[in-house]
């Protein structure tokens, strides 16, 4: 369960970046849609950590952001945009390797735990290859299997169809819309949003509607058309 209680961004000179935002998310896929600058990424790092709160918490069922970071950032995993943003060893295998150097003391046992990770995900025939020869798909894929390869109870996935054709992207969604994890998607593909089952709108850093997905985009479709 994530809560938000009365927490809000405030940038050093001042401009407020999100409003104070008071809710709970318990639902197993909610998506999170607004326009660019709006608040959702700042929305969406606040759950994990990367974003301290200027005012007010955030909680991962008991853990604060603030105060607990690191067993957050185990308990919530994070996939940015830019999956370059997150591979950063030569081989894939090592990206995975290194995402389970906590987990796993002993070299063999990491090998092995990579190897499964990357077969869950049908990426195990790339396992030497370098991430820069990586297709986009490729790479996106491989930043969301080494994010999982930890287990974190929680996914936050920010924009993570943005640099992809149709076919990646609906790979993306197809597998986002069906882990165990509960999953928070930042998006502007509307029928990715469409699929969870709640939808956060932003505007100027305040959330503007909250409910049914299909009424939320209605609700984005109008502010926009305004
Ligand atoms: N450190 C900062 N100082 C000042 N303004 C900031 C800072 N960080 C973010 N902002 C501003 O806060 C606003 C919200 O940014 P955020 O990245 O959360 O938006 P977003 O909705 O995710 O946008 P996009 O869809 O373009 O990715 C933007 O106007 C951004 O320029």
């Amino acid at each position: 369960m994530i809560s938000f209680d009365s927490a809000a961004v405030v940038a050093p000179d001042g401009t407020e970046i999100l409003r104070p935002i008071t809710l709970t998310l318990t639902e197993p896929r909610v998506s999170i849609v607004g326009a660019n600058g709006s608040g959702k990424s700042t929305l969406a790092r606040l759950i994990n950590g990367l974003i301290e709160p200027t005012t007010g918490s955030v909680r991962i069922n008991d853990l604060y952001t603030v105060r607990d970071g690191a067993e957050v950032r185990k308990a919530v995993g994070f996939v940015f945009t830019d999956p370059a943003a997150q591979l950063i060893m030569p081989t894939v295998i090592e990206d995975v390797e290194l995402s389970l150097r906590r987990t796993h003391k002993y070299p063999r046992d990491r090998r092995t735990a990579a190897i499964a990770a990357l077969e869950r995900f049908g990426l195990e025939a790339l396992a030497e290859r370098s991430v820069h020869t990586l297709s986009g798909g490729q790479k996106q894929l491989l930043a969301i299997a080494t994010v999982l390869s930890t287990s974190p109870a929680t996914l936050v996935a920010d924009e993570p169809t943005t640099l992809l054709d149709l076919h990646n992207s609906m790979r993306i969604g197809d597998l986002l819309m069906s882990l165990a994890q509960q999953v928070i998607v930042v998006t502007h593909d509307l029928e990715l949003a469409a699929r969870a089952d709640r939808t956060l709108v932003v505007a100027d850093g305040s959330i503007i509607f909250d409910g049914d997905p299909a009424e939320a985009i209605a609700h984005y479709r109008a502010s926009v058309t305004q």
